[in-house]
Formats: C-alpha cells, sequence, structure tokens
C-alpha cells in the first residue's frame, strides 16, 4: 500500500431515510453498504470503495496489518470504519467469487446515523465531488415468478446422516442448513430492498453488501460479538419454535431438545471467550427472544475484556455451535462434507472502528441476489433426537424474512 496521506473530512448532516439517501447514490451501485443495528439506534452506511482489503483466506491478522498501514495515512481523528466480514470457512462458494474470504472495505463517503445525529465523512473528494454526488432514482418492486427448493431431499437425507452419526457418539449437534431460489421477471434492486426492510419493524439486524453486480443481505436476530470501551457483549440464540405453536412460549422454555441444543452453545462460548476476558456474566436460564415469525431461547452475555480485540474475539467465536456445532472441528469436517462451503451464510460480518472496537453480527436469514435471482439460505440446529421432517419445517419459517424483504407475502 501507498504511503501517501489520506485526507478526511467530516460534516454533520441534517436527519434523512437511509433508504432515501442509499437510492441517491445510484453512482455507486455494487460499492454500497448498510448496517442497523436491532433497536434501530445506530446505523452506518458505506458509498463507494476508497480502498478494499481482500485476502483469498480467511486471516484476521492480514486485514490487521493493512487497516493499521490504512490507518497511519489517515491526517487527523476521524470515525471512518472498516466494514465486511469472513466468509464462514475457508472453502470457495461459486455463489460467493466476487467476494474475498477475508472481504472488508473502507468508503469514499460514510454516513452514521445514531438517534437522530448524522455524520458524513468523505476520504479524498474534492469539494466539487462533495457537492455533486445525489441523483434522483427510481426504484421498482421485483415482480416474483418463481419459487423453487433447491435441496429438500439433499436436506432430509442429510438431516438422517447426522442423526445417525451423532448416535455413534460421532458429535453432539450440527446445524445443517438448505437454500431456496426465488426468481423476479425484473432486476432485484437493493434500494427497494431496503425501503421495504425498513417498513417492517423486526427485532434484527439489518445488513446489505454490494459487490459488482451482487447483492448480499442478511436480517439476522444474532449478534457474534462487540466490543466497546472494553465491555464485549455476545449472546447465545439457539433453540427455536414457531410463533403459530399455540403457548409457544412456555413449550419452548421447558423443552428439552431445545434447552439442550441451547446449552451446547452458552459452554461453547464461555469457554472461547475465556482467554480475553474477566468478570463474564449471564443469566442462569436462557430468556424468550420475538421475532416476526418465531421465538428463539436467549442468553445475553457480557464480560470485561482484558486481551485482544474484536478481530481475535470474534475469530475465536465463529462458528458457535449455533451454526457450526459441537464438538466444533468434527461438526465443520460434517458440514462440508454434506453441503459444501457456504460463503457469507452463517459469516461474520461487521465493522471495526480505527480504534479496533467493532461488532459482527452472524449473517442468517440471509440471501446471495444476482440480477433477477435471489439464492435464500436457512438453517437449524439438529440434534440425536432430531425429527428430519420437523427440522424441515423450522427451515421452512427461516426463509420467511427473506421471503418477506423481497415483498412475497404467504
Ligand atoms: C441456522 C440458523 O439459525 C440458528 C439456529 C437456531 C436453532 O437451531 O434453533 C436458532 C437461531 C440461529 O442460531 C438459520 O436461521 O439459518
Amino acid at each position: 500500500m501507498s504511503k501517501e496521506k489520506i485526507q478526511v473530512i467530516e460534516r454533520a448532516g441534517l436527519p434523512e431515510s437511509p433508504a432515501e439517501l442509499f437510492g441517491a447514490a445510484a453512482r455507486y451501485k455494487g460499492e454500497r453498504y448498510f448496517y442497523m443495528n436491532k433497536d434501530r439506534s445506530e446505523w452506518l452506511m458505506g458509498l463507494g470503495h476508497a480502498f478494499v482489503i481482500k485476502e483469498k483466506r480467511r486471516s484476521p491478522g492480514r486485514i490487521t496489518e493493512q487497516y493499521q498501514a490504512l490507518l497511519e495515512r489517515v491526517e487527523g481523528p476521524h470515525s471512518v470504519r472498516l466494514f465486511g466480514g469472513f466468509q464462514f470457512d475457508d472453502g470457495d462458494s461459486a455463489l460467493f467469487s466476487d467476494f474475498g474470504h477475508s472481504h472488508f472495505v473502507w468508503p469514499k463517503i460514510q454516513v452514521i446515523c445514531r438517534g437522530h445525529e448524522l455524520t458524513y465523512t468523505y476520504t479524498d473528494m474534492t469539494e466539487e465531488e462533495i457537492i455533486d454526488w445525489r441523483q434522483s432514482a427510481e426504484t421498482a418492486a421485483p415482480n416474483i415468478t418463481a419459487i423453487d427448493n433447491l435441496d429438500e431431499e439433499k436436506f432430509l437425507s442429510n438431516v438422517r446422516t447426522a442423526v445417525a452419526a451423532m448416535n455413534n457418539h460421532l458429535f453432539d449437534k450440527v446445524v445443517l442448513s438448505r437454500q431456496k431460489k426465488v426468481t423476479a421477471e425484473n432486476e432485484i434492486d437493493s434500494a427497494w430492498l431496503l425501503q421495504n426492510g425498513l417498513k417492517n419493524h423486526e427485532n434484527s439486524y439489518l445488513v446489505l453488501i454490494e459487490q459488482n453486480d451482487k447483492i448480499f443481505v442478511s436480517r439476522t436476530p444474532e449478534q457474534l460479538v462487540k466490543v466497546e470501551n472494553q465491555v464485549l457483549s455476545t449472546n447465545a440464540i439457539a433453540g427455536t419454535m414457531s410463533r403459530s405453536v399455540v403457548h409457544a412460549e412456555e413449550k419452548l422454555l421447558g423443552d428439552a431438545k431445545n434447552l439442550g441444543e441451547h446449552a451446547i452453545v452458552v459452554r461453547s462460548i464461555e469457554a472461547d471467550i475465556d482467554d480475553f476476558t474477566s468478570e463474564v456474566k449471564m443469566p442462569a436460564s436462557p430468556q424468550i427472544m420475538v421475532n416476526n415469525f418465531f421465538y428463539h431461547l436467549y442468553t445475553p452475555i457480557e464480560a470485561r475484556i482484558s486481551e485482544g480485540d474484536i478481530l481475535a474475539v470474534s475469530h475465536a467465536l465463529h462458528p458457535t455451535p449455533a451454526l457450526g456445532g459441537f464438538p466444533k472441528e468434527k461438526a465443520a469436517r460434517f458440514i462440508k462434507e454434506v453441503e459444501g462451503d457456504r460463503g457469507f451464510y452463517g459469516a461474520p460480518i461487521g465493522y471495526i472502528t480505527p480504534d479496533f472496537d467493532g461488532e459482527f453480527i452472524v449473517a442468517i436469514r440471509s440471501m446471495l441476489i444476482h440480477r433477477e435471482t435471489a439464492v435464500l439460505f436457512a438453517g437449524c440446529g439438529v440434534v440425536k433426537d432430531s425429527v428430519p421432517e420437523s427440522e424441515l419445517f423450522e427451515t421452512e419459517i427461516k426463509f420467511k424474512p427473506m421471503l418477506q424483504l423481497l415483498g412475497v407475502t404467504q
């Protein structure tokens, strides 16, 4: 990387609708991202690529080195974050070939909104470019013509194979997934998706990344980890019941299979953060997290971070047994064998501040869009007493957040 200084200009702005702002940045199409937290108290937008830091493998060490080199070139204090993620595994998923396995962006224009306070940051832009980047843009809803299950039978047979392996004590839990393909008549427009997503108050993050003509979207309720002012927060989310079940909350809180799946995740997270933290606090038993379509078992975890930074901790945690399984390596091997590579599905995606604080989410309830088609991902935890048809039903509901985002009402 060259050693030339980078000029950064920060200005306060007036409150604006993020979907309109995103749409008005049509000239940066293919180079935009959006990230909003669960309670909507903060959102982050990137428009245009000033620098892309991309590696062929998952490598937090290489990202740290290159990010530090970039930060040394910036004059004066600033609030530009590095945004991106690491693919789920080191395999080459064809769907995600436009993205690096470590894939991070430093934007030309960053917009951060906290409460009602908006800050615009421009990197290496002239005053004329700063005044002139907006244009009016049309958005249109996708006209969906087909929804196809790509691998229902394969999923059922993978669950059966996993259950047999667990009955032979090969591992304790594995998370298996399947895909749906949605086809539209017209190109699926990310500005429209954002507009539609913001209309609907889901207790989840909303994340969207464009890269060339691909768009990755996630509406996940699951935080992998956040580090801010020496406080680390994370959570276990595992154990699911459809809201259509009568007395679902009560049943879920008393269901041995779901409680067992959940306990595996909590224990694994505790062990993974142990080297980095002290004063770990969490409730003794799981709570209920409410989403639009389901209830989840949920354990919030907080600790003081005494070693490492956001990149080191997220690397140690990923994949938690909420997305991989337990023991981690055995489950990962099984997933690779029966499913192949996941790309950004279930992957850590988020931001790193110039102080190496940050937040990563677990990119579930997600899809990869290429022009008129979207491939949707959904998975669920499988343990030795799993019933394949029930797991199929659970994944069917987990497609709903993405179907809803695409405007499908069923
Ligand atoms: C794997 C997914 O969800 C994960 C699995 C869950 C479960 O098995 O109960 C619950 C939440 C997530 O941790 C997904 O939505 O694709």
